[in-house]
Parts: structure tokens; sequence; C-alpha cells
């Protein structure tokens, strides 16, 4: 007998036909019972049809070599005489042509003709097959000619063992058909050790056909569906994919920053705007991935893997902010980590808060960027690449249930991808918060049973008011209105599951889109202060002063030209709690329009103020100069601009100087000038009347043309 391991018993060694074949080798016992049963089986295969009448024995004497059989000589002690063959195939052995069938057509078969066809002659002959059968040649159709010579290297033990597996296994591969395996397997084992293996093969096969109905769910399909190769293509992707899709959708966390960080990176932003604000889009791009890459690609990772993840972040920080002391009120090319760590800090108070308890160097609080956060910075102009959201591909399944032989396409559609919005904010008040590359998320891919994927969330990008997106130097959208909208790159459409392409002609397609790719642009942000007022002004004639003396805006003031390098707000309040804003411009020189000084960059800022105060210095001879020269230079940097309302402003009144030059002053300009001191205060509430006065002016011509004034 042959064990799973295809060693023989050492108690049937005697019965075994190859042990048998073994020994002949070794001393010749067998060699006259080989010679007789060679010369019979070779009268057999001559002819088939005289078979029982040239046996000069009965067949079953020679061919029944079972136990004890064949340690006998070519006598009548076989074990299974003719009758008891016939017994074994009564009690379950298979018929000859079961066996043929078996060889030649594999154990699939089996069930399907096991009808009985039990002839003896058909008997004999299988018996003689089957002994080669058990070999691995399985699949191989043999003939019967061919089997006379290779009955020694079988048995016909193993013959009636085979007998039994298939028997037994019938019922299994009559509800696996596609476990073959097993079946060859079990066929090249005895009967005792199939009993095991029989169990063993059930099992695996109802597993395998469990794992195939969940891994091919339209397994009934298949035949005639892979007749395309790319279509099969698709399907190993759809279901590559469909299997990964736990793994993948970690992969859009590089969108779920947007909006979940948005904020609190939106103050880190502000230091690294600020390095890059002349540079180009690319350089400004680079330097933004270059100087904080690895922190933003590990704050991704404590964002997608939790709580855990965050704490090894914090220690992953820590050698870097070694290197910030000195750099705390630089504006070297460190600061742009330095103010992201100080942006975490803000976002992650706890870790942050851990993290200093284990600082032995210098105090957190000293370390800390005070400069950024005492100092605010102002861009008024990006370059943005914006890119919507990939639709999601297109489902391909079908439907699949235990004994429901045609269940339909049920791929569903993909998701739309999500857009990337620019949306008008009030509390914006820069665009130093908008990132050079925004994404929006990608739809989800279409599931089976007529699941939809979900469309991609849009990307919203806070601007301030009066932000102009211009492509290609054309204005597309101006948001001026708080909470305006403009998609800045729609979202690729989501592909169609094999379910949308069902029809009458088609009754299983396996047709299938992927997602659309996202519109893609690249567009220039132009933020244009949309204050009401605005302070024209030479350098130190004291703007940023007067700012200071009527707002609550805090201006840098110093005794040198040029201080003020970006524009600064400020709201004056009134009782009736109407506001008025004020913006400071840098100051402005002759020649301005022709890049002296700090050019016309931020003239652009008093396109959209309703009116202007020209602020002069009293104290300095001919006042009056100043004032032409900034109507010439508003004048050449737009024609008009010099016109729209305004009051000149005299300011130092407190010097001496400036009590003689303020009547030369009034006598040589057409407006109205108002003396005061921004230092001392002298004279401020005229100039807050007047403002009022040209603020209620310019509501009520808004109101008169049914617009709406712009309102702080
Ligand atoms: N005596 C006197 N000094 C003033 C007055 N207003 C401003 N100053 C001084 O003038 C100098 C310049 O003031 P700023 O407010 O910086 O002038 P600015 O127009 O903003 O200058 P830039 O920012 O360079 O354009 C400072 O030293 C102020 O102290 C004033 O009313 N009287
Ligand atoms: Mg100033």
């Amino acid at each position: 007998m042959l064990t799973l391991d295809g060693k023989h018993d050492s108690a049937d060694m005697g019965h075994c036909y190859c042990c048998l074949l073994g020994q002949i080798k070794n001393g010749l016992r067998y060699q006259q019972i080989l010679h007789r049963n060679l010369v019979y089986l070779a009268t057999i295969a001559d002819s088939n049809q005289n078979m029982q009448s040239l046996l000069p024995a009965p067949p079953t004497q020679n061919i029944n070599l079972g136990p004890g059989g064949m340690s006998q000589s070519a006598s009548n002690q076989s074990l299974h005489s003719q009758s008891n063959l016939s017994d074994a195939i009564g009690t379950g052995l298979p018929p000859s042509s079961l066996m043929q069938s078996q060889i030649s057509n594999g154990p699939n078969h089996v069930s399907m003709q096991q009808s009985g066809q039990s002839t003896m002659p058909t008997t004999s002959l299988s018996m003689t097959v089957s002994s080669h059968g058990t070999g691995p040649g399985y699949s191989h159709t043999v003939p019967a000619s061919q089997n006379v010579p290779m009955q020694g290297q079988g048995s016909i033990g193993n013959y009636v063992s085979r007998t039994n597996i298939n028997m037994q296994s019938n019922p299994v591969s009559m509800m696996h058909q596609q476990a073959a395996t097993s079946h060859y397997n079990s066929a090249q084992g005895g009967s005792q050790h199939y009993q095991g293996q029989s169990s063993i093969a059930m099992m695996s096969q109802s597993n395998q056909g469990n794992s195939m109905m969940g891994q091919r769910p339209m397994g009934p399909y298949r035949a005639s569906q892979q007749g395309s190769s790319q279509q099969y293509m698709g399907q190993e992707e759809y279901y590559s994919e469909q299997y990964s899709h736990g793994q993948g959708s970690s992969e859009p966390m590089n969108q779920q920053y947007y909006p979940d960080g948005h904020g609190d990176y939106a103050y880190q932003q502000s230091s690294y705007t600020e390095q890059s604000y002349d540079r180009s889009f690319d350089d400004s791009t680079q330097h933004y991935y270059e100087g904080g890459n690895s922190q933003y690609s590990q704050q991704q990772a404590g964002y997608q893997q939790g709580a855990a993840q965050q704490q090894t972040y914090s220690q992953q920080q820590y050698p870097n902010q070694q290197s910030y002391p000195g750099q705390q009120q630089g504006y070297g090319p460190a600061q742009g980590a330095s103010s992201q760590y100080s942006s975490y800090q803000q976002g992650q108070g706890q870790q942050y808060g851990s993290y200093r308890a284990s600082q032995t160097g210098p105090s957190a609080q000293q370390q800390r960027p005070y400069g950024y956060e005492q100092t605010r910075y102002f861009v008024d102009q990006r370059k943005v690449r914006v890119v919507g959201g990939q639709g999601g591909g297109g489902g391909h399944s079908f439907y699949s249930e235990p004994r429901k032989v045609f269940g339909g396409p049920d791929g569903g559609n993909g998701g739309d991808g999500g857009h990337v919005i620019f949306k008008a904010d009030k509390q914006m008040k820069s665009l130093s918060s908008v990132f050079p590359f925004y994404q929006g998320f990608h739809g989800e891919r279409g599931g089976s049973k007529n699941c939809y994927g979900a469309n991609g969330a849009h990307v919203y990008v806070k601007v301030p008011l009066g932000t102009l997106v211009k492509e290609d130097g054309k204005v597309v959208a101006d948001l001026t209105q708080h909470g305006e909208e403009y998609v800045a790159a729609y979202g690729g459409a989501g592909g169609k599951g094999n379910r949308f392409f069902l029809s009458n002609e088609n009754r299983a397609p396996t047709l299938f889109t992927p997602g659309e790719p996202g519109q893609e642009r690249v567009l220039h942000l132009e933020l244009k202060t949309t204050a009401h007022a605005g302070l024209v002004g030479f350098p130190n004639a004291g703007k940023s002063s007067l700012l200071r003396a009527i707002s609550r805006a805090k201006p840098a003031v110093a005794a040198y030209p040029f201080t003020t390098l970006n524009p600064h707000v400020g709201i004056v309040h009134y009782q009736d709690y109407e506001q008025v804003a004020v913006a400071d411009i840098p100051g402005l020189i002759k020649g301005a329009h022709q890049n002296r000084g700090l050019g016309v960059a931020f003239l652009k800022h008093i396109e959209r103020c309703r009116f202007l105060l020209y602020v002069v210095d009293l104290s300095v001879p001919q006042p009056w100069i100043q004032l032409q020269d900034l109507k010439h230079e508003l004048e050449a940097y737009e024609k008009g601009l010099s016109e729209r309302p305004c009051v000149v402003i005299g300011n130092k009144s407190d010097l001496a100087q400036s009590r003689l030059n303020l009547p030369l002053l009034r006598e040589r300009v057409a407006e109205r000038v108002i003396a005061l001191s921004a230092l001392t205060g002298d004279n401020l509430e005229e100039l807050l009347l007047h403002l009022r006065e040209l603020y209620d002016t310019y509501v009520k011509t808004e109101q008169s043309q049914g617009q709406s004034p712009v309102k702080w």
C-alpha cells in the first residue's frame, strides 16, 4: 500500500506490485510469474474480442494480482476470483469504462460517466490500464496496447485503492469540478490514506470554491469574457485594484491635508511666501517642497496614522528645533522651517507641550520665532497651479450568487473628481496663505452590486476680497464679495461601470470606462486692496503715523524713507458702527512709474480706493510740488486715477516750518487741505469728519447706481 508520501507499508510490501517488481529486479524470484502475465496480457492486446476464448486460464487469475496473488506462482490462488471482482464492482468499484474515461479525460468526467457499464471484458482491460494510470501521467490517453509492457509498474492493489478514491471523490468532484488537483493527488494515494485525503480535499475544494467565488464573482462568464485580451487585462487590473482598494485609500491623504490643516498651514505659509515673493512659480514651488518637504510628509503621515504617529513626528522634529535659536528674528532661508514649526506648535498644541517639557536647551519661549507673530506679511500676487480631481473608474463586475447562472453586470459608475474652488473670505487679508499647488480629491471607483463611487470633495481655497484671477494675462474672475466662489479647476467625470453598457444586444458587457482626469490650469492671483481710502505720499510724509493715529493698525514708523514696504489697511470706526478702511501704501517718489524707488508695484492697491488721501509734509519747502509729483505718478500708472475724490493732508503741522507753508499750499492747490499732526493728534477730528463725508458720498453713489458699496 502506498502512503501519502508515496512509501509502502511494510506489511504490504509483499502484495504491492511495484514492490514486487523491485523484488523481481533483485532476485528474479517471480520471473516465471511475470513472464506468464506478460504473455497473457500481450494476448489480450492482440485481440480483445477473443479475449475470453484466448485465455488459457481464467483472466482474473493473472490479472487480479491482489494481496498474496503475486507472491504465488501462476495458479488459481489469486485472492480475487472473477466473482470477487464482480462483487467489488457491485459494491463500489467503478466500471472499466469509467476507468478509461478517467485516464483519458481526467476526473471531472467520472461523475458524468458513472452510469453502470460493467462488463467483464472491459473490466479486465481496465484493470490493466488502471495499473498504469496510477503513475503521474494521469491525463495521458494510453492505448491499451501500450499498457501491456507497463503493467509491471502498477498493481491491482493500487487499482482497487484508486477505484475507491474516485468513488469517494465523486460527490466532491460533482460539487467542485474545478478542483482537479485534489482528485489527481488522491488518485496517487491508496484507499486507506485517501480517507484522510478526502476530507482534506473536500476542505480545500470548499475553500477554493469560496475563494474563487470571492475572487471571481463573474466566474460563469469568464469563458466568454476572455475573448479579448484587453478586456481580460482590464479585468485583472480591476480586480487587483479592487483588492488593494483598502490600502489605496490612503493615497488621497495629500488632498485631505488641505481642508483639515488649511488653517494651521496658513500661518506657516506666510513666512514661506514672504521669502519666495519675488520668485518665479517654479522656484517658489521648489522652495516650498525643499524647505518643508520632510516635515510636510511627516505631518501627512501623522494625519494619516493617528496620534501615535504624531508623537513620533514630534520626536523627529526635535533635532530640527536645535537649529532654530539664532534664527528667531532673522530672514534667512531657514525661516520657512522655523515658521512651520511654530505653526505646528499651534496646530498640535499637546504634542508641542510635551515636547517643550523635554527640552533642556534654551527655553522654548526664546526659541519661538516671535518675529513672525508680530509682523504681518502681505502677499498680493500668486501663481497657482490647480488640478481637478480625477474621476473614479467605472466598476466592472458581475453579480454572483450560488446557483444563479446569470447575475448580470453590476459594476457601478465612478465618482466625479472634486473641483478646486477659490472662495473670497473677508477674514483673509492677503494671499500669503495660498499654496502654489492645489488638487481636488479623486472620485472613488465604482464598485460591485451597482455601487457608485463617491464624488471627490472640492478643495476650497480662501482668498481675500479683491482677488483677481488671471489666466494668460486675462482676468477670468474678480472676487470682491464675501463668499463669492470661482471654480478654478473642474474635476474629471467619473467612468461608467459595465452596468451602464447593459443593453438587449449585450447582456453581459465587459466594457467599462476609466475616470477622466481633472482640469489643469495655471492661474495668477492678484490682490487689489479694496479699502475705501488710500494714503498716498512721499516717503517720510507721515502716512504710517497718520494711520496709526486714526485706526488700530500698527504699521512701522521710522525716520527714514521706505519704512513701509507692504500695504497696510486700517479701519476707522465711527459711533454708528460704520467702518472706513484706509490703506497705507508704500511711499512714492518722482519717477516711480519708471520703477524708481519701490516702483509702482503697489499702486494697484490704489486702483480700488474710492477716494485718495494725499499726505504731504508741510515742513519741507514747496510741499505743493510733492502733490504735483504724486498726481503725475498716478496718472502715469493709470489715467484718471488722480481725479478721484481726494483730500490733501498737510502733516507735521506741529513744526514751525509747516505754519509758513500751509497758506502757500492752500493757495496753490484746488483741493481741500487739512492741516494736522499725526504725531500730536492735532486736528485729526477734521480729517475723520471729512473722511466720513467722503465715505457717505461713495455709499450714496453706489446705492444710486444700484450697486452695493464695499463694507468692511
Ligand atoms: N514732528 C512730526 N513728526 C512726524 C509726524 N508724523 C510723522 N512724523 C515723523 O516722520 C517720520 C516718518 O514717519 P512715517 O509715518 O514713517 O512716514 P511714512 O510716510 O510712513 O514713511 P514711509 O513709510 O517711508 O513711506 C517719523 O520719524 C515720524 O515720527 C508729525 O505729525 N509731526
Ligand atoms: Mg510708512
